[in-house]
């Protein structure tokens, strides 16, 4: 979807300073942005730094036929500002660093820098920096956000405890649904059931996901929850990273997994269990987080006051019990691992 022919060729030092004067903002906060060896800002006295980075590479995060480098912006602004909302953090810098194949035009890096900022300036970070480079073959794109957050105010993945219980954010499934309506091949198979609008909603889920950074700097703030993780490999896998840093274990009651009606409605299409890829679903950028029991109810009651959708999908349990899926009737299974692995699952996701 982006221009495939080298029409308009990149100059490095012309494309820095456009995106310069186009994006940089000026803040008490950055002492020195774009222009120097190295950004310098300061950071509220008091403050912990909150640091995190991702990598997105063509073909592994997105195929340029499928998708817009104003998407493939988006969602990677998402991706981190949802790492540094599941900390609780508030985002504040963004280095950007760009690998370009000969196959872009400068039209197609200043559409990926529009869905990049426009993402950004929903939550006052400041652009400050960056590297460019030339790519052989295929785009790469990595992100570096810095966020703070009051010192001894984080939210670990390491904090839930045997009782908490175990909440998300939103709808799960959704852009994973998307993904494969995107990149399945034999369309036969997969538009007639499905109503045009819940088809868009799929793949606007999958295309401009929401990183939940109020939900976050509210659970932080508010000290309701004991632990939290973002949703960005699927619900199976991201689940294990909180009870390996807990030693806990935990029972995910399958039948209150939140499912959006366009997920259901993709699931019902394709003659499977819409859990399945609530489970396996990745880039959803949900918050996974868990409440200690006694404060469920203020938590829920928060919830509904301030808007924000969450749902209780299981419970923390002690560590020898493992990671069960548990069905209506009261019967356990172990939960298998279905999330996305690089090195191993690409195929099975995107086919
Ligand atoms: N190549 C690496 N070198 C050093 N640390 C790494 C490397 N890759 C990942 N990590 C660290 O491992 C931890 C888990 O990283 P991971 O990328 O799985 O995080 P995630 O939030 O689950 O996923 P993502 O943000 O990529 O969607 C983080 O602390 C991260 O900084
Ligand atoms: C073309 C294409 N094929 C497959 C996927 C699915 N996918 C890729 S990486 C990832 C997990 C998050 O990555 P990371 O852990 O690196 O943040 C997922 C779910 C996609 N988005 N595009
Ligand atoms: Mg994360």
């Amino acid at each position: 979807m982006a221009s495939r022919k080298a029409t308009q060729p990149i100059h490095e030092f012309p494309l820095i300073r456009q995106l310069q004067r186009r994006y940089e903002r000026r803040s008490p906060l950055v002492r020195k942005g774009i222009g120097d060896d190295a950004a310098v800002v300061s950071i509220p006295a008091g403050d912990w730094a909150v640091l995190t980075t991702d990598l997105l590479t063509e073909g592994i995060h997105f195929d340029l036929r499928t998708t817009t480098p104003m998407s493939i912006g988006h969602r990677a602004a998402m991706a981190n500002l949802s790492d540094v909302a599941a900390m609780g953090a508030t985002p504040r810098f963004l280095l950007v660093s760009l690998a370009i194949p000969p196959t872009l035009r400068a039209d197609d890096i200043h559409a990926l820098y529009r869905g990049l900022m426009s993402a950004c300036g929903q939550h006052q970070v400041h652009l400050i920096g960056g590297d460019t480079s030339a790519s052989r073959q295929g785009l790469f794109l990595s992100l570096t956000l810095f966020g703070t957050t009051p010192k001894n105010r984080v939210l670990f993945r390491s904090g839930a405890r045997s009782g908490d219980g175990i909440y998300v954010t939103g709808t799960l499934g959704d852009s994973l649904a998307g993904l494969r309506l995107l990149t399945n091949r034999r369309p036969s198979q997969q538009g007639t059931a499905l109503k045009k609008k819940a088809r868009d909603f799929l793949i606007d889920r999958h295309r401009h996901p929401t990183a939940r950074v109020q939900e976050g700097l509210w659970l932080n703030r508010t000290q309701l929850a004991t632990a939290a993780i973002d949703l960005s490999d699927g619900l199976s896998g991201d689940l294990r990273h909180v009870c390996e840093e807990s030693q806990v274990g935990a029972d995910i009651a399958l039948a209150t997994l939140p499912i959006s009606p366009a997920c259901r409605a993709y699931a019902d299409a394709h003659k499977i269990d819409p859990a399945t890829l609530a489970l396996a679903g990745g880039e959803d950028y949900e918050l996974l987080f868990t409440v200690a029991a006694d404060d469920e109810q203020k938590l829920e009651r928060q919830a509904r006051s301030r808007g924000f959708l969450v749902t209780k999908i299981g419970r923390i349990r002690p560590r020898r019990f493992g990671l069960q899926s548990l069905a209506s009737d009261g019967t356990r299974t172990p939960l298998p691992i279905t999330s996305y692995r690089h090195f191993t699952s690409r195929m099975k996701h995107s086919g």
